[in-house]
């Protein structure tokens, strides 16, 4: 486990994010660290909150990430989870991601975890937070993207 503290909080695009992030924990542990993050990315502000996601559902909550959008018509948006991992200082991080798109509603459902109410993914009529526990973990973001990993570890045998 790497002291979170002392990994600084890096901005940029999610991709970049992520890399150096595993790259700076890598050096910290001076071993392999594997990093993961998720951003909530509004196609209405570009990708934004993204990464920041965290901060600003901390700040103003459901309602204030709804408001976000009132000025827009367009709501949709995807959740993107990234994985880097990294062998070690020296060697560049491996990312592997998934996206899951869909739309931000008022929010529904227990609000148990984090923006889990507002998002409700396309093709269904229930937000992520209304759904059961293993329908959200067939399509969600993180699943898709620990697929992506499956499949690069699987190819990449001199990883392991
Ligand atoms: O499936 C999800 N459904 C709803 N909310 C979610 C999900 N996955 C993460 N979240 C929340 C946690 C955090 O408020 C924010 C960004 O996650 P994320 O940047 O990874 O935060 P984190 O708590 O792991 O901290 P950090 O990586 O900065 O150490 O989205
Ligand atoms: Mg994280």
């Amino acid at each position: 486990m790497v002291n979170a503290s002392k990994v600084p909080e890096l901005q940029g695009e999610p991709e970049e994010i992520s890399k150096e992030k595993a790259h700076l924990a890598a050096r910290e542990v001076n071993g392999p660290v594997l990093v993961e993050d998720t951003c909530l990315c509004f196609n209405a502000l570009n990708g934004l909150p993204g990464p920041y996601i965290k901060w600003f559902l901390q700040k103003i909550g459901h309602e204030g990430l709804n408001n976000l959008l009132k000025a827009y018509d367009d709501k949709s948006a995807h959740a993107l989870c990234i994985f880097s991992l990294a062998l070690g200082p020296n060697t560049d991080p491996v990312t592997f991601f998934g996206k899951t798109e869909g739309k931000i509603v008022p929010a529904r459902g227990p609000p148990d975890f984090g923006w889990d109410p507002i998002f409700q993914p396309d093709g269904y009529e229930q937000t992520y937070a209304e759904m059961l526990k293993e329908e959200k973990n067939r399509i969600s973001h993180r699943s898709k993207a620990l697929d992506m990993g499956r499949v690069l570890v699987r190819h990449q045998t001199h990883l392991l």
